[in-house]
C-alpha cells in the first residue's frame, strides 16, 4: 500500500495547524515535517515547541525529518513533543546505532535518511533495525527542487535488499515528488511518498493525494 506524507515546508506557516488539518481531511497518512538548523542545511525552520503545539491540532501520524548537525541532542524533545517517526541524517550522524536505539526507547519509530550522493553501504549494518529509509530524490535543504532520477537505482537496490532478507521497513522518498516521479518511485520500490509543493500548489489536494498513490 502506497502512503502520502505532505511536507508542510509548502504550507503557509502563518497558519500550520489549519493547513495541517487540510492535508489530513484530504487523505494525508502522516505529515511530513521538515526540521532545518541552518548548519546542516542553509535554511532554519521550526523546533520541538512548534511541533508540540501542533501536536495539540490532529491525531496524524508526525513523520519528523531532521536535517540538524548533531541529531542525537534532538531525539528527547521531538519524542516528547510528539513525533510518530524520527528520520535523522546518517551523513550527521557519529554514533548512528545509538541514536537509531536512543529513538526506540520511546517506543516510536526510527529512521535514516540518505543524501543522493550517499551509498546505501552506509546504513548495512543497522539495516536491521530500521522501520524505515528515507532516499532523499533531492538534495536536502528547500522545497520545491528537480528530481534526481540516478536516485532511481538506489530504490531498487534497496527494495531488492528488504525483500531478499524479508525485512520490515519501509522506502521513504522526499524531493520532487509529482505525478511523473511518483510512478517511477513506486515502480521502483518506494512505498511511502513526501509531497510538499506538489500537494500545497494543487487545486484539489485530495484528488492530488489519490493521484500520488497511482490507484
Ligand atoms: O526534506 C525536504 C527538503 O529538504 C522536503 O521534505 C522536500 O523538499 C519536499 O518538498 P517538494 O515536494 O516540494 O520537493
Ligand atoms: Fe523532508
Amino acid at each position: 500500500m502506497i502512503k502520502i506524507a505532505p511536507s508542510i515546508l509548502s504550507a503557509d506557516f502563518s497558519k500550520l495547524g489549519e493547513e495541517i488539518n487540510t492535508v489530513v481531511t484530504a487523505g494525508a497518512d502522516l505529515v511530513h515535517i521538515d526540521v532545518m538548523d541552518g548548519q546542516f542545511v542553509p535554511n532554519i525552520t521550526l523546533g520541538s515547541p512548534v511541533v508540540a503545539a501542533l501536536r495539540k491540532t490532529t491525531k496524524a501520524p508526525f513523520d519528523v525529518h531532521l536535517m540538524v548537525e548533531n541529531p542525537e541532542n534532538q531525539i528527547d524533545a521531538f519524542a516528547k513533543a510528539g513525533a510518530d517517526i524520527i528520520t535523522f541524517h546518517v551523513e550527521a550522524a557519529k554514533h548512528m546505532h545509538r541514536i537509531v536505539q536512543r529513538i526506540k526507547e520511546h517506543n516510536i519509530k526510527a529512521a535514516i535518511a540518505l543524501n543522493p550522493g550517499t551509498s546505501l553501504a552506509f546504513i548495512e549494518e543497522v539495516l536491521p533495525d530500521l522501520d524505515m529509509v528515507l532516499l532523499m530524490t533531492v538534495n536536502p535543504g528547500f522545497g520545491g527542487q528537480k528530481f534526481i532520477p540516478s536516485v532511481l537505482d538506489k530504490i531498487e537496490r534497496l527494495r531488492d535488499i528488504i525483500d531478499t532478507n524479508e525485512f520490515n521497513i519501509d522506502i521513504e522518498v522526499d524531493g520532487g515528488i509529482n505525478l511523473i516521479t511518483a510512478k517511477q518511485v513506486i515502480e521502483a520500490g518506494a512505498n511511502i511518498l513526501v509531497a510538499g509543493s506538489a500537494i500545497y500548489n494543487a487545486d484539489d489536494m485530495k484528488q492530488m493525494i489519490s493521484d500520488l498513490k497511482q490507484k
